[in-house]
């Protein structure tokens, strides 16, 4: 089996009163896509801030490798993992290349007082863009792209980052079907080139078909972890779905 390439361990997070995340140990691997399902406020986004170093967990640890993600500056995260937000969130007109060409900003030395990349910036953007099937919208304004557009952009721009595992919220929101089999195609072919994807998504039908593991997440806690096939059976989709809410707060 290939080597974990991000982990977590016993993982609980709380958030005022509430315990958001209940111990919680998933391990990714190389060349995985991983799809995170759990109704509308179970834990997704709080677990995927969790693993990318952007909340510290109350009880517990996340490992990059062999090393504590605690422990690694920013921009080492910043080089291995990516976060690709839902994609309606800029509204200056940058172009797409530069768009992308922010993806190196992240790498060493760019960070201070830089505000546009090197010179080889541009050549990654893309190369990236390429990657991404996207080169014709190098031109393009950003804000004026559809959904898809921008999520195959910002995949192009998590790659000139350099990141190997992509997180993505919700990736499939607002985008119609043609769109959603186009990024399923990118995430596909990201995968076969080694990279992890973690996607949440509240479609567990679509999720069986595009990804190959599952994490089943309800009030807090892992319900499931494994293959999609051996996970996603239509009598655990309806329990996770079902009476949401009524176990007890903990
Ligand atoms: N900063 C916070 N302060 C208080 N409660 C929070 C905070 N962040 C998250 N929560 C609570 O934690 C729970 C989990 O939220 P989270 O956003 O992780 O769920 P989710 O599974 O991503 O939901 P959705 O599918 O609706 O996006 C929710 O009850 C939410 O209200």
């Amino acid at each position: 089996m290939t080597a974990a390439l991000l982990s977590a361990e016993h993982i609980g997070l709380r958030r005022g009163p509430r315990t958001v995340l209940k111990d919680i140990s998933v391990t990714l691997r190389a060349g995985e896509r991983v799809a995170l399902l759990g109704p509308n406020g179970a834990g997704k986004t709080s677990l995927l801030r969790v693993l990318l170093g952007l909340v510290p967990p109350d009880t517990g640890h996340v490992w990059l490798g062999a090393t504590r993600l605690r422990d690694l500056p920013r921009q080492a995260i910043a080089r291995t993992m990516a976060y690709v937000p839902q994609a309606h969130q800029m509204h200056f007109p940058y172009r797409v290349r530069d768009v992308v060409a922010l993806g190196r900003i992240g790498q060493a030395g760019l960070l201070r007082g830089a505000v546009l990349p090197d010179t080889g910036a541009d050549a990654a953007a893309m190369s990236a863009l390429r990657r991404m099937r996207s080169e014709h919208l190098a031109d393009r304004a950003f804000p004026a792209l559809s959904g898809g557009e921008r999520q195959a952009v910002l995949l192009a721009r998590a790659l000139v980052q350099g990141a190997r595992v992509l997180v993505l919220d919700e990736p499939e929101t607002g985008l119609d079907w043609g769109q959603q089999q186009h990024l399923a195609m990118l995430l596909a072919e990201l995968a076969r080139q080694g990279h992890t994807v973690l996607a949440t998504t509240h479609d567990p039908v679509r999720a069986r078909e595009r990804f190959d593991h599952a994490l089943l997440l309800r009030d807090g806690r892992l319900m499931a972890d494994g293959p999609v096939a051996r996970v996603l059976t239509d009598g655990a989709i309806d329990a996770l779905y079902t009476n949401v809410g009524r176990s007890p707060e903990g």
